[in-house]
């Protein structure tokens, strides 16, 4: 047992001290390295090259076909000829560059698919104008004829505008970006014939061939078929999303969903080369679009990224989807969460908790020594796991809310509200703004947890958040011995310590804290024995999430028997993969082992305190 008050058995700083006196001990031992978005990228550009080369194929193909056409149609204007032959061959000449070993980069693919489908508009604009000034020159049924040529136009910019949504991969604000400009285009020409010939004026709304009924006629089936096309450029790219979602993340397999939270899914996978099981947070995709949200979201990797402590959760990698999603992965922690904990069994006893608050109060001294605050400490952020052959390893994790304590551009990006947090175990100073919050913000996050853990229920209930986040400002708590008998009076006065409203009369940091928790007399009662007795008989960790057997010897032999006859060329060309399919279930697929919790859990089942110890 260290001198701080942490248990554990791992190097943990082992003073109040440690941190100040020895920064250096605190420097980030993990590096997040974004290598998924990096593949990611590569992907990304991959799936926009070969749709592009498609789309201008078919594009070419369909030009060329009305330019033959039109070359032995009597009365099409040479220029206008000319012209298509012109798009037609640029098209072509970029179906061939696009189909040479030729690798641009995204953004050039992106500027390439602009001009392509920048320049169709532009032709267009040139074409319908022309067009149409000539059949205006016709005399006797000029108007029928125009009309006509507008419809024909019409019908070839909804072949280029479902082109568009088919072929290129998008989301509904960019294809919407790209195709009302190419629908627009088909204004542009009749609106400067308006402008420039008296003719056409004259006829507009006048001529029952260019009456307002005929032209808005025209005018709807363009936008119906323009907000279709965004539409299904929408929902091509949600399916496909999740069809990777389900099964494949950059190199991350998803076995199963573990659970959601405010940010995003969770869950269990598997990195295809290490095969070690992780946990993928992917942020919700609402969230994707919002720039504070993602901030946040960078900062919770990075901040944690930046700690080292065992029973600080670890990050592993981040990065984006090919479909840009952010996500980020974290080590897989089998056991649950301390609210999942009492949720099933019951608060637990006295010993318990201190075992796992001091463990807590470890990982936060390491966070606190290097300027950050976790603010949002709650019983479903901390995590009774299985790590290392040890049961009950307290591991703090989401510190989305972490904030370094000068750091003004954070303090902003947590402020999505009023205030953020759990109103359950929301320090006063966090309401009221009367004080800077700083690491005492954490003692009393801990305290609120410590009186969860020990009574079932937060130091404070409310009719709604307001209410809740009122009376941690104001009112007095309720002693935990009233809620719950038996609670030994030397934890319970280490509690309301951490919960005074004045942070000036809690504990002054962790290691005080840890300190005060070891000195309880109940400090001792609880044991990592103790632990893998308790969850042996309540709940045993599945075969799944113990460490591998020790490997096979023979099957290693073989194996590296069978290096010596490695087909080298085969690795650097592997055959083509199997197509995704997605009415596997990821379990079935994976022939992944059951769940570790069954979901669906009789929460009321063993509620009582002492069948939890
Ligand atoms: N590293 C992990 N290992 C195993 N399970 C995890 C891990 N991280 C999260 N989970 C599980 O995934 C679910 C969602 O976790 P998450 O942290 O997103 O929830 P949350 O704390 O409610 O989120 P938030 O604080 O953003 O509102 C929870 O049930 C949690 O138990």
């Amino acid at each position: 047992m260290s001198g701080a008050g942490f248990p554990g058995d791992r190097p943990v700083p082992s003073g109040p001290s440690a941190g100040t006196s020895c920064p250096d001990s605190f420097a980030p031992r993990r590096r997040v390295v974004s290598s998924a978005g990096v593949r990611g990228e590569s992907e990304i550009r991959d799936v926009l090259h070969g749709r592009l080369r498609a789309a201008v194929f078919v594009l070419s193909l369909c030009f060329l076909a009305f330019f033959v056409v039109n070359a032995f149609s009597p009365g099409v204007l040479t220029g206008i000829l000319h012209l298509q032959g012109v798009v037609v061959v640029m098209l072509m000449a970029a179906t061939a560059l696009l189909s040479t070993g030729w690798k641009p980069s995204s953004r050039r693919l992106r500027i390439m698919e602009a001009v392509v489908f920048g320049g169709v508009g532009v032709y267009f604009i040139i074409a319908i104008y022309l067009g149409m000034r000539l059949r205006l020159g016709v005399e006797a049924d000029g108007a029928w004829q125009l009309a006509d040529f507008l419809k024909s136009a019409l019908s070839c910019m909804l072949l280029i505008i479902y082109t568009y949504a088919i072929f290129i991969p998008n989301d509904a604000r960019r294809a919407a970006r790209m195709i009302a400009p190419l629908a627009l285009t088909l204004l542009v020409a009749p609106s400067a014939l308006a402008l420039t010939t008296p003719a056409f004026r004259a006829l507009l709304g006048t001529h029952p061939a260019l009456s307002f009924e005929n032209l808005g006629e025209h005018a709807l089936l363009l936008t119906l078929a323009a907000s279709t096309a965004v539409y299904g450029a929408h929902t091509i790219n949600r399916y496909r999303a999740e069809v990777l979602h389900s099964r494949e993340m950059n190199q991350y397999v998803l076995i199963r969903k573990l659970g959601a939270g405010g940010m995003g899914d969770v869950f269990l996978a598997e990195h295809s080369l290490l095969k070690r099981p992780c946990a993928l947070k992917l942020i919700n995709e609402k969230l994707d679009q919002n720039p504070t949200a993602l901030a946040r979201f960078e900062l919770e990797v990075r901040a944690t990224a930046r700690l080292s402590h065992w029973n600080t959760v670890e990050v592993y990698d981040y990065g984006r989807t090919d479909l840009g999603a952010f996500f980020y992965v974290m080590e897989y922690l089998p056991g649950c969460s301390l609210q999942e904990l009492v949720d099933r069994h019951g608060p637990l006893p006295a010993g318990r908790v201190i075992y796992l608050l001091r463990q807590a109060c470890g990982a936060l001294n390491e966070a606190h020594q290097a300027g950050l605050v976790h603010r949002d400490l709650k019983p479903p952020n901390i995590f009774a796991a299985y790590r290392g052959g040890q049961y009950d390893v307290a591991k703090i994790l989401d510190f989305g809310l972490v904030k370094p304590i000068h750091d003004e551009r954070s303090s902003v990006l947590t402020l999505e509200g009023v205030v953020t947090g759990s109103p359950l175990y929301m320090a006063p100073e966090l309401i009221v703004r009367n004080h800077e919050p700083d690491a005492r913000v954490d003692v009393y996050g801990i305290g609120a947890v410590a009186y969860y853990l020990l009574t079932g229920r937060p130091p404070f209930l409310g009719p709604d958040a307001m209410a809740v986040m009122i009376a941690h400002a104001r009112d007095p708590v309720e002693p935990l011995s009233a809620v719950v008998p038996g609670v030994p009076p030397d934890l319970e006065e280490v509690v309301l310590r951490c919960l005074e409203k004045d942070p000036a009369d809690r504990f002054q940091d962790v290691v005080s804290l840890a300190r005060a928790l070891e000195a309880c007399s109940d400090a001792d009662d609880w044991s990592a024995e103790r632990a893998a007795a308790w969850w042996r008989t309540h709940q045993p960790i599945e075969a799944a999430d113990q460490p591998p057997p020790p490997p096979d010897r023979e099957t290693d032999r073989e194996a590296l028997d069978s290096l010596n006859h490695v087909d080298f060329q085969a690795i650097a060309r592997p055959g083509p993969r199997e197509p995704l399919d997605p009415e596997l279930t990821i379990a079935e697929d994976r022939g992944h082992p059951a769940r570790l919790l069954p979901h669906g859990y009789d929460a009321t089942r063993d509620r009582s305190p002492s069948e939890s110890s």
